[in-house]
């Protein structure tokens, strides 16, 4: 079986760093990936020695959001909401980890790649890629849990305005509205890069606390009947026409 995810750890076993690794699908999340995330989230969340996890995307990018194959347009709205809890329940579960995590964002995002990323604490951009929460060119919304996610992230009127918009930003524009703590231009992770060294030099117990404290200052259950709300609403607007149109336009457009 071909390892859509791939679960690295430094010599120490401290550092976790999880690559999506469909780079020619630009790793599209698909149906089997969400399952190796899963079960890599999960192996974390019971882990008592590492205190930092790293997601990343196999060059050349980040993440395109959900595969619109396996997330296709022609479902109904049942199954479509089946299908998008899945990634939300993963959301969720990178949301609550115990320790920090960083979405180290190599490459582009758009739709569902900027919700995992907004599952995360902290992100870090690529000066020479671009960002989106594209949904909304799709008619649809978020549906993992990502646009509620965003509101906690930045400003709730730039969410809004942005989820609205569903336009693509600049590095340098992430960083100005606070959705990225910083950029780079090297490609390649280096777990000795000066953005990520502030972790890396803290111990197991200061980053321990520093996430117990940001979990407690959210309400969390208020958050995660957001997040649900979030797939619900979207798992009706995924079975309209204006969206079937959309994904079938996007494979139109990339037929060879
Ligand atoms: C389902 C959940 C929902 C959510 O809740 O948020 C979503 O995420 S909806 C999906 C949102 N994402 C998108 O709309 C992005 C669609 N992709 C693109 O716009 C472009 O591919 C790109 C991401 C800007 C990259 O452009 P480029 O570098 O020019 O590459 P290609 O377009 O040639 O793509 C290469 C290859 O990858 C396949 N691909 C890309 N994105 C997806 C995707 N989201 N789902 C499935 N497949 C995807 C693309 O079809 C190409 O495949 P081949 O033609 O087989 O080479």
């Amino acid at each position: 079986m071909s390892n859509d995810v791939l679960l690295n750890l430094d010599q120490n076993n401290q550092t976790a760093v999880v690559t999506l690794n469909r780079p020619d699908k630009r790793n599209a999340i698909s149906l089997k990936l969400i399952e190796q995330l899963d079960q890599i989230i999960d192996q974390l969340h019971r882990d008592e020695q590492t205190k930092l996890v790293i997601i990343t995307g196999s060059s050349p990018a980040f993440c395109a959001g959900g595969d619109l194959n396996d997330f296709h347009g022609d479902i109904g709205q049942e199954e479509a909401h089946h299908l998008l809890k899945k990634m939300q329940q993963v959301l969720w579960k990178i949301t609550t980890l115990p320790i920090p995590t960083i979405a180290w964002m190599n490459g582009l995002a758009r739709g569902g790649g900027m919700e995992l990323a907004s599952a995360c604490d902290f992100r870090f951009v690529n000066e020479m890629s671009n960002y989106g929460f594209t949904q909304g060119q799709l008619a649809i919304s978020t549906g993992w849990g990502g646009g509620t996610l965003l509101y906690e992230r930045i400003h709730p009127q730039e969410a809004y305005y942005w989820l609205v918009t569903a336009d693509v930003r600049s590095a340098e524009q992430l960083k100005e509205i606070g959705f990225a703590q910083g950029i780079f231009s090297s490609e390649q992770l280096e777990l000795n890069h000066p953005l990520i060294e502030p972790y890396t030099n803290r111990s197991y117990e200061q980053l321990k606390h520093w996430k117990d404290q940001w979990l407690k200052a959210q309400d969390l259950q208020r958050l995660k009947k957001r997040m649900d709300e979030e797939v619900e609403a979207c798992s009706h607007m995924w079975v309209g026409q204006e969206h079937k149109d959309a994904v079938a336009n996007f494979f139109k457009r990339n037929e060879k």
